[in-house]
């Protein structure tokens, strides 16, 4: 792979009290700038992969291994710096953008909340200026009527994509997307994915888009790993996995679904 790495994973195994191993053995790399793609059933494993890279594993979970962002091993840091880099360096997107959005605060006050917390604008006024180019990056037709707007009061493609403004707004190199359009109708879903293709390309953030859906994975192309069992059981260029039903499949190396 080239260009700088952002993320390495490393032999990394979480395991649930009770013997249930989630993750098992895993190693990924990304780029800055490329997109990686976990693709799995339910129960493989995928979440608990991408919120151990954000550092919430889930509670009772032992985590071994490695987890690099650029420089930093993230496992066993302590909490007061993962609340730093959650944020500033990593961005989270969840399936739900309620989960992230606050249901009671205009979006404006939220991302200027964030900006101010990570020490990227040092006063009310400049912080909600500044959110305003965010909401218009996110593809938010009408970045004013946007901030002044309630969760509530945006549709569910425009709330998704305000949770994807308060997720770069700090310019993390890491985006991690958990499901981000299973909840959205087709066209809603593939103009998000392409969104997060433009942040990526624009920007250079590296990409971890974690989804069960062929289709997206498909969309966002960049290298795919396929989860089954907390294991990775294949990986390669999104290109040559997912091959089209009835064209030849050669180049899908064996264990890759389709
Ligand atoms: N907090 C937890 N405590 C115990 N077991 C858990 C916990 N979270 C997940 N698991 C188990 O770990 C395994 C992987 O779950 P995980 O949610 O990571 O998979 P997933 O691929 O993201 O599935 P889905 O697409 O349904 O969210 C499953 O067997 C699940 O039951």
């Amino acid at each position: 792979m080239t260009g700088t790495t952002a993320l390495r994973v490393e032999d990394l195994t979480v395991e649930y009290a009770g013997g249930v191993r989630a993750v098992d053995g895993v190693r990924l790399e990304l780029a800055a700038g490329q997109a990686l793609v976990l693709l799995g059933e339910s129960g493989s494993g995928k979440t608990t992969l991408a919120r151990t890279v954000l550092g919430l594993p889930g509670r009772g979970a032992t985590v071994r291994g490695s987890v690099r962002l650029g420089d930093t091993e993230l496992l066993g840091l302590p909490e007061r710096e993962l609340t730093r880099i959650r944020g500033r360096r990593i961005g989270y997107v969840p399936q739900d953008p309620s989960a992230t959005l606050d249901p009671l605060r205009r979006i404006g006050a939220q991302l200027a909340e964030v900006l101010r917390r990570h020490g990227l604008a040092d006063s009310r006024r400049a912080a909600r200026a500044a959110a305003l180019p965010v909401l218009a990056d996110a593809g938010l037709p009408d970045p004013e009527r946007a901030a002044a707007a309630y969760p509530h009061e945006l549709s569910g493609g425009l709330r998704q994509r305000a949770a994807i403004a308060l997720a770069v707004a700090c310019g993390p190199e890491l985006l991690i997307a958990d499901e981000p359009t299973t909840a959205l109708d087709a066209l809603v879903r593939v103009r998000i994915l392409d969104l997060f293709t433009t942040l990526r390309t624009e920007r250079g953030l590296a990409l971890l888009l974690v989804t069960h859906d062929l289709s997206a994975a498909a969309r966002i192309g960049g290298t795919l790993a396929v989860l089954r069992h907390g294991r990775v059981t294949a990986t390669g260029p999104a290109g040559a996995l997912l091959v089209p039903a009835g064209q030849p499949t050669a180049a899908a190396p064996a264990g890759a679904r389709r």
